[in-house]
């Protein structure tokens, strides 16, 4: 299956994600407040273009149940993720009306532009490949961390957030989405599947990279 090689070659990376200062933070209990709202600022930003991204993949589908399911991610995308910033503005005291108007630092511009470059450049697959490293990373984290999560970690609900849970974003959207994958993958020659691979890969690092954005609070050195 192509979904498998793709969850094959994403290993190295997803490893190094979940060994993160900052995701092993959210596990240990404690991530510095500085962290936190960067992180919120730069996810707010990340997330309405996730929003009009998949608005893109809705306009690329072929029957109405793909339509359905990009239709329910939109509005869970727009309405209730927002719900996992709270949670962690909570946590470093802050308002999270405070943090929605900051501009996007340079992963989260890089990451927005690779998906509208798959959103532009590619078929539905394509977009697909690009987009699946967000839900399934962050399922990927909740579940390797949750074990280890003491009971009064303030991160619980965070972690919890990504569990799966019906109706949610949850490991059955994930299977979905590979599900698509693997059913338009088929017939494609080497090149177009080394295309997508790269795609999705791609998206892998940036969700790295992401992390440590936010942990290192990197910025654009010239500013206006
Ligand atoms: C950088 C970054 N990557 C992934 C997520 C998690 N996430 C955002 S939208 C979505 C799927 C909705 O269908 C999920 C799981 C995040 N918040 N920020």
């Amino acid at each position: 299956m192509f979904s498998a090689r793709l969850k094959a070659i994403a290993q190295p990376v997803l490893a190094d994600i979940e060994n993160h200062p900052f995701v092993r933070g959210i596990q240990a209990g404690a991530v510095p407040a500085a962290a936190l709202m960067v992180y919120v600022e730069q996810d707010t930003c990340f997330l309405d273009a996730f929003a009009k991204v998949y608005a893109g993949a809705l306009s690329k589908c072929t029957t109405k149940d793909q339509m359905r399911f990009f239709e329910e991610q939109i509005r869970y995308t727009l309405n209730d993720e927002a719900g996992a910033h709270q949670i962690l503005c909570d946590i470093a005291g802050q308002k999270l009306s405070d943090h929605q108007h900051a501009k996007q630092r340079p992963i989260t511009y890089l990451y927005n532009e690779h998906l509208f470059n798959a959103l532009r450049t590619g078929d539905l697959i394509d977009l697909i490949a690009a987009m699946l490293p967000c839900p399934w990373t962050y399922t990927e984290i909740s579940q390797q961390i949750v074990d280890g999560a003491a009971p009064d970690n303030p991160f619980l609900p965070w972690i919890e957030f990504y569990q799966p849970q019906p109706g949610q974003i949850d490991g059955s959207m994930v299977k979905t989405l590979f599900g698509m994958v693997d059913e338009l993958a088929i017939g494609l020659s080497e090149e177009r599947q080394h295309e997508i691979e790269q795609r999705f890969l791609r998206s892998c690092e940036l969700e790295y990279e992401f992390w440590e954005q936010a942990y290192y609070q990197k910025d654009w050195k010239y500013k206006n």
